[in-house]
């Protein structure tokens, strides 16, 4: 179920009208512990969540609070533990978010923009977030949606949380939101020149640069989900500004769910299967993560790792996702600034 923090009319409605902007960044979201329970309540919100699982809920909801809610958050709670962040005791995707929205807070505090973030499934919620800019006068907000390739499952999904909390909300503020930005020269060149950088710390240069893409059943896409058309624009534009072929960078799809199928190749199966075709050096770059997470740290980082070094890989380079770096505030900042024309001069 989607619980969501719902403020009172009265709450929302005083402070607005004092004409401010703001941005409201969001992610997918993430557990607040790497408990059983914790990790269990997360996935129970996010896989109920009628976009990302479409089967018909009277039959997929006994299937997931029976079998996949008794086995799975174990299983994901160990590999949160490997990938948490100690420090500040958080997942990395809370923490890489929290940052993207404080660094670009630092950009737009000379225009008054203010800035705010949110998560589509678990906390801080996309209300709580929207709360805080309409408490702080802001009439205007931009809702940016994290998600370089658009899919039903992501960038609708958020959207429609947003405009869930609307709902219940006598004085709305006007809205925009941000469309998928797949080959935006901007976010082509942060990804061009992380990857770049991330090379030329080593030896040697990796064989093979390989994508890899967060995975979506086949079916959705036969539905009308743009994803795979956008995550084609993506993988050409950078092997464009790199000068590679596709041989030289393929794409992938990770992170399947379930039995069905998705979108191919698969990329355990494609890197494992590397060595014995003489390719013991790849990199790995994760285009369609705005910022490091389970999907990235552990599935490829750890366990994509381990199989491609047994299967007789010599070294497995994870570029590391745009995160805090300051090509991806440029790339925030830029996105912002052009949605935000006609409400703001600059
Ligand atoms: C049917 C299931 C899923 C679809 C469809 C799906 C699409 C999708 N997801 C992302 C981005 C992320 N997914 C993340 C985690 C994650 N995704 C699924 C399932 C589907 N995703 C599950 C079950 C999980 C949890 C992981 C686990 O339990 O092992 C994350 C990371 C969250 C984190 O806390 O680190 C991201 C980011 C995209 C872009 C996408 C659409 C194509
Ligand atoms: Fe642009
Ligand atoms: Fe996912």
């Amino acid at each position: 179920m989607a619980f969501i923090h719902v403020p009172s009319k009265k709450e929302t409605a005083a402070p607005m009208g004092r004409g401010r902007i703001g941005v409201l960044l969001t992610n997918l979201g993430t557990p607040d512990d790497t408990s059983f329970g914790a990790v269990r309540r997360y996935l129970s919100e996010f896989l109920s969540d009628q976009r990302v699982i479409e089967a018909n809920p009277a039959i997929w909801q006994p299937i997931l609070q029976g079998v996949v809610l008794t086995v799975r958050p174990g299983r994901s709670g160990k590999a949160y533990k490997r990938i948490w962040n100690e420090e500040q005791n958080e997942s990395p995707l809370r923490t890489y978010t929290r940052g993207q929205a404080e660094q670009l807070a630092g950009r737009f505090h000379a225009d008054g923009v203010r800035v705010s973030w949110g998560m589509r499934y678990g906390s801080p919620s996309v209300a709580e977030a929207a709360t805080e800019l309409m408490r702080d006068g802001c009439d205007r907000i931009l809702f940016m949606p994290l998600y370089p390739q658009y899919s039903a499952t992501t960038t609708a999904t958020a959207n429609d949380q947003l405009f869930r909390f609307l709902m219940t909300v006598r004085r709305q503020p006007a809205i925009r939101t941000l469309p998928a930005f797949a080959d935006d020269p901007v976010y082509i060149r942060a990804l061009a020149e992380t990857l770049q950088l991330s090379l030329s710390g080593l030896s040697e240069r990796p064989q093979m640069i390989v994508t890899s893409f967060h995975g979506l059943p086949n079916e959705y896409v036969a539905k009308g989900d743009p994803y795979r058309e956008d995550c084609e624009r993506t993988v050409m534009a950078l092997r464009a500004a790199l000068a590679m072929s596709d041989e030289d960078m393929p794409l992938t799809f990770q992170s399947r769910f379930g039995p069905a199928k998705w979108l191919e190749p698969y990329t355990a199966p494609f890197v494992a299967g590397l060595p014995a075709k003489g390719i013991t050096r790849v990199a790995i770059i994760t285009p369609g993560f705005m910022a490091d997470c389970i999907e990235t740290l552990d599935e490829l980082g750890n366990e994509l790792r381990d199989e491609f070094m047994a299967a007789g890989g010599e070294e497995l380079t994870l570029v590391p996702c745009l995160n805090t770096c300051p090509q991806a505030i440029d790339l925030l900042e830029h996105l912002a600034r052009v949605e935000l024309q006609g409400w703001m001069e600059f």
